[in-house]
């Protein structure tokens, strides 16, 4: 059976603040330390900064649980995946091991900075993004497909927290353009549930929260472990 939803969020809750990353061995003797993404580097502006103590403030209380966030995907992660939907025609072992999430693929501070957190209760997972420079799109503005990546990856964590599930529809409104560089709030909460679908909604907003730059709707379907995906 896949892991429970309890043991999926434990390999992804983060460990306090700037403790070295956990070691995994990815099906090799070898063993990799690995970083953890979502905590502060030096590309952090001051306002992502401020926004991401604000929410360690929120975490005290456990309400919230910061997202430890790593370019490879856990090994237990891997290999649920491996033996269940990873078609190997497509996909050796060893290119799975070296895969990267696209996301944390970037030298620091030019693509995705982000962290999320996510709150149970309330279902909700918020991404605090701020782009860098080589995600422009039209000068000076985030590109539309980095833009429907970071709400995909946000939405996509807040639906994987109830279970296994892909992406089946994104829909996205474009209300304003963001700036490059600039510090984001992505926000996304499941609406609705009906069998194996969730449907998560979202909008990003500015920091001050005065410009509501874009609002998406995405829905997700849990994967069947009795059906083949290709
Ligand atoms: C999230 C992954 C997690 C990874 C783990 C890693 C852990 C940590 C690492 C960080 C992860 C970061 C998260 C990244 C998130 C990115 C997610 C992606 O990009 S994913 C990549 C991009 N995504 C892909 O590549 C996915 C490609 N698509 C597929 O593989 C399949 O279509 C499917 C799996 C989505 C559904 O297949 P199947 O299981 O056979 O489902 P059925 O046909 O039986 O339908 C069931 C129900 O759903 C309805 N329904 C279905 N589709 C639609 C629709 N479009 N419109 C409306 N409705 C739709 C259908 O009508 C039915 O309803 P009902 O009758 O019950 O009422």
């Amino acid at each position: 059976m896949l892991r429970s939803c309890a043991a999926r969020l434990r390999t992804l809750v983060a460990a306090p603040a700037r403790r070295p990353g956990p070691v995994w061995r990815l099906f090799s003797s070898e063993k990799v330390v690995h970083k953890d993404y979502g905590l502060p580097n030096p590309s952090w502006s001051k306002d992502l900064r401020l926004l991401f103590d604000q929410f360690m403030k929120k975490c005290e209380d456990g309400s919230w649980k910061r997202l430890s966030s790593y370019r490879q995907n856990p090994t237990r992660v891997l290999k649920d995946f491996q033996t269940r939907f990873v078609d190997p025609r497509f996909m050796k072992e060893e290119q799975m091991s070296k895969a990267q999430q696209f996301t944390r693929s970037f030298e620091e501070g030019l693509g995705f900075e982000y962290v999320m957190f996510y709150n149970k209760v309330e279902r909700r997972m918020v991404c605090l993004f701020q782009s860098g420079l080589h995600l422009q799109g039209v000068p000076g503005y985030v590109h539309g497909g980095a833009i429907a990546t970071i709400i995909d990856v946000t939405t996509g964590m807040c639906a994987y927290a109830e279970g296994v599930a892909m992406t089946a529809n994104l829909n996205i409104d474009y209300k304003k353009p963001i700036p490059l560089c600039s510090v984001v709030v992505v926000n996304c909460q499941i609406s609705n549930t009906e069998g194996r679908k969730l449907f998560v909604s979202c909008s990003i907003q500015s920091v001050d929260e005065k410009t509501l730059y874009t609002e998406a709707t995405a829905l997700f379907v849990k994967l069947d472990p009795d059906k083949r995906l290709t």
